[in-house]
């Protein structure tokens, strides 16, 4: 099958910077794709390259099968693009925009889809309203419905939630998934890892224009064996067992916060020995790494 996206070895520097260092991507029709980095990894860069607002030195990029510069147009029909940055046409309102927009594609008459995007993302009421009027929440929306109007194969969102309240974000993200289930393929960036666990299938982490690690969510969590164990005793503990004090995080009289390699360590094990103890325990709770977790040591790993 044509991949959705497919970049190979692509570079781009800025001034002898180089924003991507030979990145190799595939993304499948259908996928929910999450790309992560610190802050300058190179992630606006490489939508960007997609979008046909930045010159690749080189490389291939491609969106369905079509170069993003040979091929523009094509691209550009594939491809909705949800930036950063908000930039609006103050002069309009938000449905003169989303027919422009139209225009801009030859779709002559699309009110029954900009109707609909309209109330999907809770701007129904503000259709006549001037951009200008609107606040910082209700552009990215716009931004959204303008990504859309032209019902693109692919939707690339680039921090859509960034200052974003969380009625809209939950609301955006019900609306991204169900276009994700009509088939549309979904690339998104965030800052929220939180997000990107609870929504992408497969997630790439880019840094210093490379891509350290590219894996279905499952495989990335996998990778940090991790877990952590709070135990609160009855009475405060004053000595540890000999054998879990290489594995204390922290421990504050009642409190013990232990963390253990779940490959070698069984917490039945941990428990028989805290038993020892003598001491009843009042609760207990174990943390499952989280994408945090692996972002952090997968980053530190490459200092
Ligand atoms: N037009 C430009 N001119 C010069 N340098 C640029 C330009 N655009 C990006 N860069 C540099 O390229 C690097 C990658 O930037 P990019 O915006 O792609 O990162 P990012 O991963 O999207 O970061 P963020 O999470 O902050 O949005 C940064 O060091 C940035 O300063």
């Amino acid at each position: 099958m044509t991949p959705a996206i497919e970049v190979q070895a692509l570079r781009k520097s800025y001034h002898g910077f180089q924003a991507l260092a030979g990145v190799d991507l595939r993304i499948e029709p259908g996928e929910f794709f999450g790309l992560l980095g610190p802050n300058g990894a190179g992630k606006s860069t490489l939508i960007n390259v997609l979008a046909g607002l930045v010159r690749r030195d080189s490389g291939a990029a491609r969106v369905l099968g079509f170069d993003v510069e040979q091929d523009y147009r094509l691209t550009r029909r594939a491809l909705g693009v949800v930036p950063q940055e908000i930039v609006y046409d103050p002069f309009f309102s938000v449905r003169e925009i989303l027919r422009l927009q139209s225009g801009y594609f030859g779709l002559g008459r699309n009110d029954d889809w900009i109707d609909e995007l309209l109330a999907e993302l809770d701007l129904s009421d503000k259709a006549n309203t001037n951009m200008r009027a609107l606040s910082g929440g209700m552009k990215r929306r716009v931004l959204i419905a303008q990504a859309l109007v032209h019902r693109p194969q692919v939707v690339i969102l680039d921090e859509p939630t960034a200052g974003v309240d969380v009625e809209l974000r939950q609301s955006l993200w019900r609306f991204v998934r169900r276009l994700n289930g009509q088939g549309h393929t979904i690339v998104l960036t965030t800052h929220y890892l939180e997000e990107a666990e609870a929504l992408c299938d497969r997630i790439g982490i880019l840094r210093k224009g490379q891509l350290i690690a590219c894996d279905s969510k499952a495989a990335l969590l996998a990778r940090n064996p991790l877990k952590t164990l709070t135990v609160v005793f009855a009475q405060p503990v004053v000595v540890v067992p000999e054998l879990l004090k290489p594995l204390v995080r922290s421990h504050t009289g009642e409190a013990l916060t232990l963390q253990y390699d779940s490959r070698t360590w069984r917490v039945s094990e941990i428990l028989l020995a805290l038993q020892a103890l003598d001491v009843d325990i009042l609760d207990l709770k174990v943390q499952e790494p989280d994408l945090e977790d692996v972002f952090v040591s997968l980053l530190g790993e490459r200092e």
